[in-house]
């Protein structure tokens, strides 16, 4: 399988509810560094998994929905968590359907497995895999 990542970042405020999260139940902040890997087993016709720079504008574009907001104020997000893996599966999805539109190009479609993975930290990170 070839896999092809591209980063970038989000930054973010939110709270959390349940007290297993203790001090996080107060509004604090992080900024997330992005990993996005796509595979596939075959290339395309020009050798590419996906285009760089393609990907890197489309995450780029999706994450602008949430960058520099209170996820707790963000409509689609409402009574959830926003932990880190959650946030991953939310951008799995968004990736999974932006390529089923086609909007990653159309041999982008080839493309059989994604994995969004966040880091929170340096000290953890949290990821979603899934086919397509
Ligand atoms: N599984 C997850 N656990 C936690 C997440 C998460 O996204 N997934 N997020 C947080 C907080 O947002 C923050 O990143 C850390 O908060 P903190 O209170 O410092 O959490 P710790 O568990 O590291 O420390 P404690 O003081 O022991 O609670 C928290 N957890």
């Amino acid at each position: 399988m070839y896999r092809l990542c591209v980063r970038d970042h989000l930054m973010i405020a939110h709270s959390f509810n349940g007290e297993v999260f203790g001090p996080a139940q107060q509004m604090h902040g992080a900024t997330y560094v992005v990993d996005v890997a796509f595979q596939r087993p075959e290339l395309d016709s020009d050798g590419l998994v996906i285009d760089i720079g393609l990907a890197s504008e489309s995450l780029k574009a999706m994450l602008a929905d949430y960058n520099y907001r209170n996820l707790d104020e963000v409509e689609s997000l409402n009574g959830h968590n926003t932990t880190t893996e959650f946030m991953a599966k939310v951008i799995f999805d968004r990736i999974a359907v932006a390529i089923q539109q086609g909007e990653l190009g159309e041999t982008a479609k080839g493309i059989e497995r994604v994995e969004v993975k966040l880091h929170e930290s340096h000290i953890a990170w949290a990821s979603y895999e899934g086919a397509l």
